[in-house]
């Protein structure tokens, strides 16, 4: 098995909530994650909204500055990295957004666009920006031609395509893409996955793949780290993960999907409640407030990430589930292409 590319241990992000000048408590975003991403492997976070997922895809290409934690690619710690040594890190760790509108700037062409990346490295390709630039519209799909366009001029899907060209102007081998097809039409999706699926196949990237779309998620990664009130409750790989959950969190998310409709006896599982706020989370397990197999323990004790089936899969629970899935769940969750 090859070394890790990112190595990540007890990321923290708690954001300080202030009430006028005075800090009234602390947002606890993210609280102790442990992960690795190996060359060439695409690793999916997912989980509700407000979970942390951002703020965790932020803090690896060190958008945000970890509170706690280390965050380490390709053998450095990178975790507090200053100015002047992010330089080079950059070309090794690029971020695609979810919004493709909103992360393009609409007064530059697309060529000025892709071309920034080399420009504030300092880079020219053999050949020139310009050239290079041509090329990289190219591998994602746009017309070389529409160099001097505009984003507007654009749909969605071909803008997240811009998105991409920009993040791989500097030959990354790390992609953090932040939802990156939410924001569009399903059948543009499965186009942008495909394309992604296809870059990571001749480029040997390895993805961060941040989306609250399980059934996208099992279509592009290869291990699953699943999210809850900022902890990881359960990771391991793809098909372990859908097809025999462990937490009861994974459970209620997969059986949410309209296609996986045998989860055990259970069925479909409806979480009650909300999910509690990151300001004052549940003691214990954080889930325990919405868990049906919740006991007196549960309250008290956290359940820390234990490896399971040669540690190929973790679980965070004190009553892990047991069995398999019965239900045929691939086909149907193939995104068309
Ligand atoms: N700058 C900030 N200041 C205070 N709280 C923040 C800040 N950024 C994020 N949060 C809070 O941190 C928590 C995690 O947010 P985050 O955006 O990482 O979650 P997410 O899982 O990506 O959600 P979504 O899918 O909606 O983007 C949320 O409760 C959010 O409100």
């Amino acid at each position: 098995m090859s070394e890790a590319l990112l190595k990540v241990r007890g990321l923290t992000k708690h954001f300080p909530v202030r009430n006028g000048f005075r800090a009234s408590g602390m947002v606890r975003a993210v609280d102790g994650l442990d992960f690795d991403v190996r060359p060439g492997e695409t690793l999916g976070l997912v989980g509700e909204s407000g979970c942390g997922k951002t703020t965790t895809g932020r803090m690896l290409v060190r958008l945000l500055e970890p509170t706690d934690g280390t965050i380490e690619f390709a053998g450095r710690d990178i975790t507090h990295a200053r100015r002047g040594a992010l330089r080079p890190l950059r070309q090794d760790l690029q971020i695609i957004f979810q919004d493709p509108y909103a992360s393009l700037n609409p007064r530059h062409t697309v060529g000025r666009i892709v071309a920034m990346p080399l420009q504030v490295n300092g880079i020219t390709p053999p050949g020139g920006v310009k050239k290079r630039v041509q090329e990289l519209l190219e591998l994602v799909g746009l017309n070389p031609e529409h160099y001097n366009r505009y984003p507007h001029e654009f749909s969605g899907g071909q803008r997240q395509r811009i998105g991409i060209a920009r993040a791989l102007a500097l030959r990354p081998r790390l992609i953090v893409a932040d939802e990156p097809v939410s924001a569009l039409d399903v059948s543009i999706q499965a186009q942008v996955i495909n394309l992604l699926r296809d870059l990571q196949r001749d480029l040997d990237l390895a993805f961060v793949f941040i989306a609250h779309d399980l059934a996208v998620v099992r279509h592009f990664c290869h291990r699953v780290a699943v999210m809850y009130l900022g902890k990881i409750v359960e990771i391991g790989d793809r098909d372990d993960i859908y097809t025999r959950p462990q937490h009861p969190y994974t459970r209620a998310l997969l059986s949410a999907i309209p296609d996986v409709t045998t989860l055990g006896p259970a069925g479909r599982i409806r979480l009650s409640g909300d999910v509690p706020t990151p300001l004052n989370p549940p003691s214990g397990c954080r889930f325990r407030t919405r868990c049906w197999k919740a006991q007196e323990r549960c309250a008290t004790e956290e359940p820390a990430l234990v490896a399971r089936d040669g540690g190929r899969q973790s679980t965070a629970c004190h009553f892990p589930e047991a069995g398999t899935i019965a239900a045929d769940t691939g086909e149907n969750l193939e995104v068309a292409p």
